[in-house]
């Protein structure tokens, strides 16, 4: 078999084309939809993600606000200006790029977004009501894995997942929303004894581990689906994932590659989730404007 490549960039630009025609609406209704984004510090690879959600905003006639803040700001400081973004009714997305620097309490500044701002998905209001089903702003990278398997038109329901990885942002959600749609799910990890016994019997493989080479051919059955969610780099400082791609090609059903797969579903989902926000907003200005 040789596998499909899932082209995430290609995927991307369509859902893309939908949000640019929303945004046109929105504006001709008098409200332009906006993401504050705050980096912490001088991160490379933030700057590099930061980057590209500006260029997102921009393609889709969104307003954006890069606030940047030295990565000696006081997290009371960094909450001052997350309540102050809060308030502004002219930005409907606020993310607080992580990781932050170690004086800083992650947990804390999630806390401090506005749940109906908070269009990361981060918020444990939001992790909530995701679990339990309820509308809520989903992560962006495991929301983009969704619109991937959607896209080439995979049943989940009652398909065997295996998602090898457990990050609050990637791995957790990613297993939730799967069992949301009724795939059988299973967790592996750091900790995982025989990882090969369980991505063996997967249909699906999502590799959010963070490590390259993680998943090879050896570790997947015929004809199973692999979604890389990893951003690593090899010897050469080449873009890579957590997915030997060359090596699961001849194996696989799909395969996402990296760059191109899952990343500009990232971004994507990001402004989804922000133009959604403003359509609440919008939503909430003209109720309280007939009362
Ligand atoms: N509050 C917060 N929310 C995030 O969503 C968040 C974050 N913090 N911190 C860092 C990670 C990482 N992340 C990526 C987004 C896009 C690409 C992306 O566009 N990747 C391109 C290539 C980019 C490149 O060339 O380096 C691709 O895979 O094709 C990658 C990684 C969002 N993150
Ligand atoms: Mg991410």
């Amino acid at each position: 078999m040789t596998a499909q490549i899932i082209n995430g960039k290609e995927i991307a630009q369509a859902v893309r084309q939908e949000i640019r025609e929303e945004v046109e609406q929105l504006k001709q209704k008098g409200l332009v939809p906006g993401l504050a984004v705050i980096l912490v510090g001088d991160n490379q690879a933030s700057q590099t993600y930061v980057r590209n959600k500006e260029k997102a905003c921009a393609d889709l006639g969104m307003h954006s606000v890069l606030i940047k803040k030295p990565a000696t700001l006081s997290q009371e400081e960094l909450i001052e200006n997350i309540n102050e973004l809060n308030q502004d009714d002219s930005i409907h997305g606020i993310l607080v790029q992580l990781p932050l620097p170690s004086h800083i309490n992650e947990e804390a500044i999630i806390e401090a977004i506005s749940p109906e701002k908070d269009v990361d998905g981060f918020h444990p209001i939001n992790i909530g009501r995701m679990m339990t089903g309820q509308r809520a702003f989903l992560p962006c990278t495991p929301y983009g894995v969704m619109v991937m398997l959607k896209h080439i038109n995979y049943d989940l329901e009652g398909k065997h997942v295996v998602v090898v990885g457990r990050s609050n942002i990637v791995g957790k959600p990613m297993g939730q929303l799967l069992l949301n749609a009724n795939a059988t799910v299973t967790y592996c990890h750091s900790k995982t004894k025989d990882l090969t016994y369980f991505t063996k019997q997967a249909d699906v493989i999502v590799a959010a581990v963070g490590r390259r080479n993680t998943i090879t051919s050896e570790h997947i059955k015929e004809g199973a689906v692999v979604i890389d969610v990893g951003i690593n780099r090899n010897e050469e400082g080449k873009l890579c994932g957590d997915v030997d791609y060359e090596d699961v090609l001849s194996k696989a059903s799909y395969v996402t590659p990296v760059p191109g797969g899952v990343g500009p579903m990232t971004i994507t989902m990001l402004m989804q989730n922000t133009i959604e926000s403003a359509q609440r907003a919008y939503n909430v200005r003209q109720s309280a404007l007939k009362c």
